[in-house]
């Protein structure tokens, strides 16, 4: 048993929660609830008055927030302390958009100035690239980008850049390679010529089995255009906390980007990592990118909990995970630039609170992370709307949406926004068996088929959503976006008493897919391994080889 689930406020909650009229009910009693359950931060404004709380529920949840000593937890974050403990790592994302003047004092070195450093020697980089002063073997400008790594090396750099289109440099072409399936690679390199293609190699630890394999397979395409080993230093780029590596794998020392162990992965595109970011959308706009993250970050250190966006959105997830056995997470961004977002708070939220057990490695009573899933609206609402309004699964939502689309056309925005909120409308407010009754009033079925259909058509509603909206979608709102969901991240690990900064569960799989290869390669029998293994593997060997 923890600690938190014998305390009176997680008791209080379980009784509490179960005393809920229907959302219905209390917007009939509060005409005030939009503006009482609504904030505003960083250009952002978050409608969070479609969840299942009143202000008994608020006030006890941040009892909860209180007991669990959230505010000291962030201001440790904040202040470098080891609170990744399994590592040993301070957790200084936020160290990566600091103001210059700031002071971070890690091990006694301020790393605000390594920061400042780094982005210093990506302002000239990404400078070289789009001037065209940077040229190739051949003497061509570059005119192709392709950004090889995984997980956090991937998603940030390729879901930002997307996000941000309507500010790409129009001399560039972006490409992202991250799955080692040979299709990935191989799809992208056929588009390209190797006199005008750089290639940046992301990776934290050098030592990724796809991303290594995906950048010897682009040297290997790149030497044979008749390319030569010193041609490397003009069309290969590292970024990476292991440098010697680097070195030894080829990289050119000047065009080695550094990062940090105290900054994880899925938190990283922010630092050099998020060089394919400034390299399409500039260095300025990358700048405010991180100003807009930056907001966020004062937001979340200083707004009292209950004005402060992610601890409210980390409350509210948590009071669905814990009190009503809700599984997953939706996220649908109503903005077609925004399609990739969904899958970067997957990855962000599962790979940080996908955990069984507190720091003293106490297993949890308790649900943690829940699954993050989500799409692109309008288009989720033809293929797993229907569960959310009337599937069995109780889904949280989360609805984004920027006020103004940077491609005004028609009617198209209207009705976006009207799909957005008529959507949170339908789940809040449902259809009652009375009301699909009186709809068939005029029908030609018989009363019991009428009966029969209104059952079928009845919508119990209730379904708890928020609704985030900003003015546009720009580099500062998204950086306070991404932000925001950092913290957000953060708050239900806090509270939970989980290390949200380690991935040991990612381990096993690598190990296991190392010993697999060499028995796929016939070094190794597979006999001894179980069945399943053992037959899959000889039918590869079989059927592939
Ligand atoms: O940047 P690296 O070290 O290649 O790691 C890639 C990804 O693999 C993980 O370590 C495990 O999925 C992620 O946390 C990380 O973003």
């Amino acid at each position: 048993m923890t600690e938190l689930t014998q305390s009176q406020t997680w008791y209080e909650l379980k009784a509490h929660t179960k005393t809920l009229p229907h959302m219905r009910v209390l917007f009939e009693e509060d005409r005030l609830r939009f503006d009482t359950m609504s904030t505003s931060a960083c250009g952002l404004f978050l409608d969070y008055s479609k969840n299942r709380a009143n202000s008994e529920t608020l006030s006890l949840l941040f009892k909860l927030a209180d007991e669990t000593k959230l505010v000291s937890k962030i201001k440790a974050m904040f202040d470098g302390d080891l609170i990744n403990t399994t590592e040993k790592r301070a957790v200084l994302h936020t160290a990566l958009r600091a103001k210059p003047e700031q002071k971070i004092i890690l091990d006694g070195i301020n790393i605000v100035e390594e920061v400042q450093q780094t982005q210093a020697q990506m302002a000239t980089f990404v400078t070289a690239i789009t001037s065209g002063s940077w040229k190739g073997y051949t003497g061509k400008s570059i005119t192709d980008i392709v950004s090889i790594g995984i997980g956090g090396s991937f998603l940030g750099p390729k879901i930002v850049s997307q996000a941000l289109r309507p500010y790409w440099n129009k001399a560039l072409n972006c490409h992202f390679v991250g799955n080692v399936d040979g299709t990935s690679i191989t799809e992208k390199l056929k588009i390209l010529d190797a006199e005008t293609t750089l290639f940046i190699m992301s990776s934290k630890s050098f030592s990724t089995q796809e991303t290594l394999t995906n950048t010897l397979s682009a040297k290997d395409w790149f030497m044979s255009n008749g390319a030569s080993q010193e041609d490397i230093a003009q069309h290969f780029v590292a970024v990476t906390s292991n440098v010697a590596k680097a070195t030894e794998f080829g990289i050119d020392a000047d065009n080695i980007f550094p990062m940090w162990d105290w900054v994880g992965g899925r938190y990283s595109l922010w630092s050099a990592i998020g060089l394919p970011i400034a390299l399409m959308i500039g260095m300025d706009n990358f700048r405010e990118l991180l100003d807009g993250a930056h907001e966020m970050d004062k937001h979340f250190a200083n707004a009292p909990l209950s004005e402060n966006m992610p601890v409210i959105m980390g409350l509210f997830s948590l009071l669905y995970g814990n009190f009503h056995d809700a599984q997953s997470h939706v996220v649908l961004t109503y903005d077609h630039y925004l399609r990739g977002l969904p899958a970067y708070f997957q990855q962000l939220d599962m790979e940080s609170n996908g955990k069984s057990v507190t720091l003293d490695g106490t297993r949890a009573d308790f649900s943690t992370g829940p699954v993050i899933w989500g799409g692109e609206g309008t288009n989720g609402q033809h293929a797993y709307h229907q569960l959310l309004h009337q599937g069995t699964a109780l889904i949280p939502a989360d609805f984004i949406m920027p006020l103004k689309s940077h491609n005004p056309l028609g009617e198209h925005h209207i009705q976006l926004a009207s799909n957005c909120f008529g959507q949170t409308q339908a789940l809040m407010q449902g259809r009652s068996y009375e009301e699909a009754l009186a709809e068939l009033e005029a029908s030609a079925l018989s009363n019991d088929e009428k009966s029969t259909i209104a059952k079928h058509k009845e919508m119990q509603g209730n379904k708890p959503s928020n609704t985030l909206l900003m003015d546009k979608l720009t580099p500062g709102t998204l950086g306070s976006l991404i932000a925001l969901y950092e913290h957000r991240t953060f708050v239900q690990g806090a509270i939970w008493n989980i290390n949200s900064f380690d991935q040991w569960g990612v381990e096993l799989g690598k190990t296991l897919g190392n010993d697999v290869l060499a028995r796929l390669g016939a070094e190794k029998d597979a006999s001894e391994l179980d069945s399943s293994s053992n037959g899959l593997i000889n039918m590869f060997r079989q059927q592939s080889l």
